[in-house]
């Protein structure tokens, strides 16, 4: 169990943790969500006793980790997948993890199982992809056979078949009682992983609630509709009759409507009265990251800004375009515009030891 009171930390006049108060609980996959910037890294970090906080506090098992008898075995992490020395195999860098904590080399070669890397144990980590980089980095964290498990981007760089491996490793794992802590910014994989959510933008708690009770608080089911290609104008006067009978009606990208506020009958019903020839009528139930963009689009630090593509745009269908948040967080039912993330570049660092941080944490076990 992680517990965080208050937890707040600072750099210099920058916030980035705020206040934070959740509980990860164990025997579920908890996933931890927030836009870039949003502080999740240094929540890891001050789980792991990497930072210290600036007011507040977070335990593991009920202590802080620096307080742990032995962390390594009641704690595993995955921060960044790259801090390995990249002159060293896999299997010696597992093993010098394994002889600071007092693991037994035998626990190596299981681990290098569990993540299939034993074909390539006795090559450099340096040569590894991004993928074998992080199987190893996720070896690195089942070393000591830990109760409670964070793993930062578990999924970052791997293929489908290695995105499954995760979601079924990250559940065996929560099955088998441990705490399982794990961010990603891969909402579909996340609605497939986590049973839990704690969502946190720009430091502060925005949600702490099941995956289930996220979307239906925070995303509309809807219905789409679609006529014939080849009668365009029913399309627009569909929308108008679904208008004025309640309905919020917008464009999808391919022509049809996006249907919101009238049950699938009705939708049916108006058509049929109105001889509006229907190729589809489907229900839609929202998705994880429709519920995570209306939450977040008010708390994203890296916005794009609009490029006209002038000459190149595409008229809009029925020449509007969807409403905009009344206000700032409000959200737009049923719809939602993905931001551009904006990579951090190295000049919003102050200096402190994150760069290194998680090869000082690797190098404290
Ligand atoms: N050592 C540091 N010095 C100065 N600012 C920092 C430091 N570490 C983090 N920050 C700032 O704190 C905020 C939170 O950063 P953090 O890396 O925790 O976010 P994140 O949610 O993990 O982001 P991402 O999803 O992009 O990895 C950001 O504005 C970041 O620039």
């Amino acid at each position: 169990m992680i517990e965080a009171n208050g937890l707040s930390k600072w750099y210099g006049a920058k916030k980035a943790v705020d206040d934070l108060s959740f509980t990860v609980r164990p025997g579920v996959v908890t996933g931890f969500l927030g836009p870039n910037g949003s502080g999740k890294s240094t929540t890891m970090r001050l789980i792991l006793g990497l930072e210290q906080p600036s007011a507040g506090a977070v335990t593991v098992g009920g202590v802080p980790f620096r307080q742990l008898a032995n962390a390594p075995r009641e704690v595993g992490a995955l921060l960044d997948a790259k801090a390995v020395h990249r002159g060293r195999t896999a299997r010696n860098h597992l093993l010098a993890l394994a002889q600071l904590s007092g693991i037994p080399a035998r626990r190596v070669d299981e681990v290098l199982g569990v993540v299939g890397l034993q074909d390539v144990a006795r090559h450099p980590a340096g040569g590894f992809s991004l993928g074998m980089g992080q199987r190893l980095g996720i070896a690195a964290a089942l070393l000591g056979d830990p109760r409670v498990l964070l793993f930062d981007e578990p999924v970052n760089g791997l293929d489908p078949e290695g995105i499954l491996w995760v979601r079924r490793l990250m559940r065996a794992l929560a099955a088998e009682g441990r705490t399982v802590f794990v961010s990603s910014h891969l909402m579909s994989e996340m609605a497939l992983t986590a049973d839990h959510l704690v969502v946190i933008g720009r430091g502060r708690l925005l949600a702490d609630m099941s995956v289930r009770d996220f979307i239906a608080r925070n995303a509309t089911d809807f219905a789409r509709v679609r006529v014939p290609d080849h009668a365009p104008g029913d399309a627009e006067r569909l929308a108008g009759l679904l208008r004025a009978a309640g309905g919020q009606v917008l464009p999808e990208p391919d022509g049809a409507l996006r249907v919101t506020g009238l049950a699938l009958p009705a939708i049916s019903d108006l058509a049929h009265e109105e001889r509006v020839r229907l190729w589809e009528l489907s229900p839609h139930h929202a998705s994880l990251e429709e519920a995570y963009m209306r939450l977040t689009q008010a708390e994203v630090d890296y916005r794009s800004t609009a490029d006209s593509l002038e000459g190149f745009e595409e008229p809009d269908p029925f020449g509007e375009r969807p409403p905009e948040p009344a206000a700032p967080g409000a959200g737009q039912s049923g719809w939602y515009a993905p931001h551009t993330p904006y990579p951090r570049t190295a000049d919003t660092w102050t200096g402190d030891a994150v760069p290194g941080a998680a090869q000082e944490h690797e190098e404290a076990r």
